[in-house]
């Protein structure tokens, strides 16, 4: 039976013909920080150049998969042109599987003449679809960086001549028993992700509440992702938004074409210096296009984001609360752990912290607790990366799933970014900045 899962509601639609508008681009603040995702209506692309991108590519995939694969299957993550399937067991313990095209598209001129050259018009019309988003993309890059405060001149020049990639779906309906049609939780790696869905199937993860919702599909919209690089470009302000997509059994073949526009393959991506000082340091290294698919090819089932971000240590204060869940879920401080810190909403009012659902007396006033214990201390905090939202929680319904394909030997255990087990405790904390952590311990 296939799962229902909520429609999101009130997420944000921009008027691309409004752009530069001051309410336009504060919309645009809201939509990257609460959603990291937003529709884009009114983008005078013409419906006939988002058809025939459709059309051309639903006969690709309709070719017979022996052509398909003579000539451009390759496992080569590096090479322009490459078509696959993936099939990974990760939702619901059945399998997910998906046929995909990618494209290397900028500069087109560079590496149209290496696309499929059957069916006869694909070039001719997708080569049109990939010129026009292109344009888009620049535009909205220029208004997303308003709408970090920066100059909607900052990297501009870089941006125009960076990269664009293009990732086809295929979602075919038959696939035998226990596997569905879909692609599994990741982030984009991109800057942004310009997506256009023939029919509804795309997921994200409700920052509100850390659970799934369906995106629903705007008729002549596109969807904008907030990818990788725009967290690192953010300093952590926009983050990289979880998403999958599940289509639903009942209305054929769905087909993506996901837009994913980074800097040159080799330029590295910082945070933006306007947006690093005290109270915000600099959260993420610099890495670049190439460094993403060296780690893609090198097999690692890390996520890229989490491979860039700075950890650092634990505040006295953090200290203090993770010890005292320790001591609530029977464990020793000896115990190696874990676990995750999230960081919500600013703005929101210091709060104690909360009892345990499985609390016993112990809080974080123990006095065994005194900061003087840190040094102590002996466990070992595997990962910790405070402000990081990659996976803002674990939704409820993933939990004995693995959001990153990874395995891990121990399913007791929350890998920073990577198997999501059981939820074992939870506990809220405010420290002096008014920042709200939900620190999440497997
Ligand atoms: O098919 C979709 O809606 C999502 C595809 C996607 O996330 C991707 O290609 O990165
Ligand atoms: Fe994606």
């Amino acid at each position: 039976m296939e799962e229902t899962i909520q429609i999101i509601e009130k997420l944000p639609i921009i008027d691309f013909s409004l752009l530069h508008h001051d309410s336009v681009i504060k919309k645009i603040h809201e939509a990257c920080r609460n959603f990291g995702f937003f529709h884009v209506i009114n983008h005078g692309i013409p419906d006939s150049v988002i058809e025939d991108a459709l059309n051309v590519n639903s006969n690709f995939f309709d070719l017979p998969m022996a052509m398909k694969e003579e000539e451009l299957m390759s496992e080569d993550v590096q090479k322009p042109v490459r078509f696959g399937r993936v099939q990974v067991g990760c939702h619901e313990n059945g399998m997910l599987s998906r046929d995909f095209l990618k494209l290397y598209a900028h500069p087109i001129d560079h590496f149209l003449n290496l696309w499929p050259s059957n069916p006869p018009n694909y070039r001719e019309k997708m080569g049109i679809y990939a010129t026009e988003v292109r344009k888009l993309g620049i535009e909205l890059f220029g208004a997303i960086m308003e709408s970090l405060n920066l100059s909607p001149t900052h990297l501009k020049q870089n941006f125009e001549h960076g990269a664009q990639m293009i990732g086809i779906n295929s979602y075919p309906q038959c696939l035998g028993s226990n596997v569905k049609t879909g692609v599994a939780a990741h982030t984009d790696h991109s800057i942004i992700t310009i997506l256009l869905q023939s029919s509804p199937g795309l997921h994200i993860v409700d920052r509100l509440d850390s659970t799934w919702k369906s995106v629903c599909r705007i008729e002549g919209s596109f969807e904008i992702i907030v990818g990788d690089h725009l967290e690192v470009i953010s300093n952590g302000l926009y983050k990289s938004v979880l998403h999958r997509a599940i289509p639903s059994s009942n209305n054929g073949t769905r087909f993506s074409i996901a837009n994913l526009y980074s800097l040159g393959m080799d330029e590295i991506v910082e945070p933006a210096a306007k947006l690093v000082d005290e109270e915000r340091p600099k959260s993420y290294k610099g890495s670049s296009l190439r460094d993403f698919l060296e780690l893609l090819s090198s097999k690692d089932t890390i996520p890229f984001i989490h491979t860039i971000k700075y950890k650092r240590s634990l505040t006295i204060d953090e200290y203090m609360v993770i010890s005292a869940l320790l001591i609530n879920l029977g464990m020793s401080q000896t115990n190696q752990f874990n676990f995750r810190v999230r960081n919500f909403d600013e703005e929101e009012p210091e709060k104690e912290v909360e009892p345990l659902e499985s609390a016993t007396s112990n809080t974080a006033e123990d006095s065994s607790l005194e900061p003087q214990n840190q040094t102590k201390c002996t466990y070992t905090p595997v990962c910790i990366m405070p402000e990081v939202d990659l996976i803002p929680a674990i939704p409820k319904e993933e939990a004995g799933t693995n959001l990153f394909n990874m395995n891990s030997d121990d399913k007791n255990k929350v890998d920073a970014g990577g198997t999501c087990t059981q939820k074992v405790g939870k506990c809220v904390l405010g420290s002096k900045k008014n920042n709200i952590r939900h620190l999440i311990i497997g």
